[in-house]
């Protein structure tokens, strides 16, 4: 990444005057990002009333992406436009190919050059192309969400960020991190830096513990945040511990950022948070995640969970967004009508143990199970396939057509609740299309109207983006 960024003609003291906030985490990252970003949002409208927004411009580079590839890289609040992504994608290309064939020039004539290949993989293309964007469009603090892990991610090229936060850590991406909280968390340690601010919230023990060593090594007085106690009273969605715990560390870096830019700013942790702060906070958008949306009979719950700890708690949410329901309408717990479940997760084995996870989280919650459940690949449209912002080549394709994922989930689910039905269809659109089916058979039945489907669609972040588009129409952003 530095040879890159190299290439395409920056230094790396040039990522200074984007006054970067970075985060690591297992959960939570993206979350947190978006709170920082927020309150920045909201701070710069409320100082651009006086004449001089600060900060000037914000960047927000997050992954992966919910409905289109653009939304990796917003500028104040925006996706890129097509026209600029396309734009800064080709700069980025040509600067890497010129720099490459002047490259093989040198080395003709020099001995022990390491080969590099001339142009970086997907995600660290976007994270080169990103630094192009901000640096062009005068960005003065940019909020990085990594990729995977940390030390090794592509944004850890940065050398001197304002803040660091890392939010809750847990077990994912086992592969390339490793198969203990505590190998994960010192990867994610490492994106802390030498004279840089440091922030996390609280950790499992093991996790905690590898953080401690590891900021001391590197000289960085990290702060363990608790709670921020001036939420109180804030109305932060979902009204649950975790999205507090995100809060409170956007809150810190977004304090950060501001102390350094604007010299008449000074956070009070005695008073209560300034009204752009608590309008940052409540006004989040971030989409995919707990995500409600009422259509006729149903009501759709979002949510991109995709480790067994996030589904744990997304299947949480559902239930008590079930419960809540049900106690409008005058009953105990349970609402009336139908839960379908859509739920998908390629190219994770794995994955099959999270089903037990979140059927016995229903449970326990009060809910009685799904009646309906389907498994479908990540694949958006029937007739027409992926919607091209979605195609990954890194999974088997005749594992995909031959849905060998979905029917070994589905023999599980079988196994967890025979009462429910189970059924597996190839793409999205199928599985929407089902639930909606449920919908029309309740219509058909004259059942009052309190009596709704409620579904939940879960498990994978390319499944909620794809089902989110086709809801709402397929260019949603
Ligand atoms: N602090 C947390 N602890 C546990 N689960 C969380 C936490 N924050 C968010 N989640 C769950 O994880 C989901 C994804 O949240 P978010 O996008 O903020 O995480 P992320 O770290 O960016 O994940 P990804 O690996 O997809 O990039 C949320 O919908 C929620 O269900
Ligand atoms: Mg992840
Ligand atoms: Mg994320």
């Amino acid at each position: 990444m530095h040879e890159y960024l190299r290439r395409i003609g920056y230094v790396n003291t040039d990522l200074d005057r984007l006054n970067i906030l970075h985060v690591a985490g297992t959960k939570g990252k993206g979350s947190t990002c978006a709170f920082a970003a927020s309150i920045l949002a909201h701070y710069q409208k409320k100082t651009a009333a006086s004449g001089s927004p600060v900060p000037r411009r914000i960047g927000l580079f997050t992954s992966p992406h919910l409905i289109a590839v653009r939304e990796r890289i917003r500028v104040d609040g925006q996706p890129i436009s097509e026209d600029a992504f396309a734009r800064y994608f080709f700069e980025v290309w040509d600067r890497l190919g010129k720099a490459e064939a002047k490259a093989a020039e040198e080395k003709a004539s020099e001995e022990g050059v390491v080969p590099m290949p001339p142009r970086p993989i997907y995600s660290r293309y976007l994270t080169l192309m990103s630094y192009h964007v901000y640096l062009s469009e005068g960005v003065d603090v940019a909020v990085y969400e990594t990729g995977i892990g940390g030390e090794y991610d592509a944004t850890n090229v940065v050398q001197r960020p304002v803040a660091t936060g890392i939010s809750t850590l847990g077990i994912d991406h086992v592969f390339a991190l490793g198969d203990t909280v505590e190998k994960i968390a010192w990867h994610k340690a490492g994106i802390m830096k030498p004279g840089s601010a440091a922030f996390t919230i609280e950790q499992v023990p093991g996790a905690a513990q590898v953080l401690r060593e590891r900021a001391e090594q590197k000289g960085v007085n990290m702060k363990v945040l608790e709670v921020d106690p001036r939420l109180k009273g804030v109305k932060i969605r979902p009204d649950a511990l975790f999205q507090k715990k995100n809060a409170s560390l956007g809150i810190a870096l977004a304090e950060t950022a501001l102390q350094k830019l604007d010299p008449s700013f000074t956070p009070d942790h005695s008073a209560p948070l300034p009204q752009e702060f608590v309008d940052g906070l409540e006004q989040v958008v971030w989409r995919g995640r707990c995500e409600v949306k009422a259509e006729g009979r149903i009501v759709w719950h979002i949510d991109g969970a995709h480790t067994i700890d996030s589904l744990k708690m997304a299947t949480r949410w559902f239930a008590e967004e079930c419960a809540s329901a049900a106690t409008d309408t005058g009953l105990n717990k349970n609402p009336k009508g139908p839960k379908v479940l859509i739920f998908n997760q390629q190219g994770r084995d794995e994955a099959v143990n999270f089903l037990e996870a979140m059927y016995n989280n229903l449970k326990a919650h009060g809910q009685a199970p799904f009646d309906h459940v389907v498994f479908c690949s990540n694949v958006t449209y029937a007739a027409t396939g992926y919607k091209r912002d979605f195609v990954n080549r890194q999974y088997d394709p005749d594992a995909i057509s031959a849905l060998t994922a979905q029917h070994k989930f589905a023999e599980r689910w079988r196994e967890l609740d025979p009462r429910a039905t189970v059924v597996v269809l190839h793409t999205i659109e199928e599985a929407i299309e089902y639930a909606r089916g449920v919908a029309r058979k309740l219509d058909e039945e004259g059942r009052n109207e309190d009596e709704k489907v409620r579904a939940l669609i879960t498990g994978s972040l390319h499944l909620v983006g794809g089902a989110l588009g086709i809801l709402e129409g397929a260019d949603a952003l």
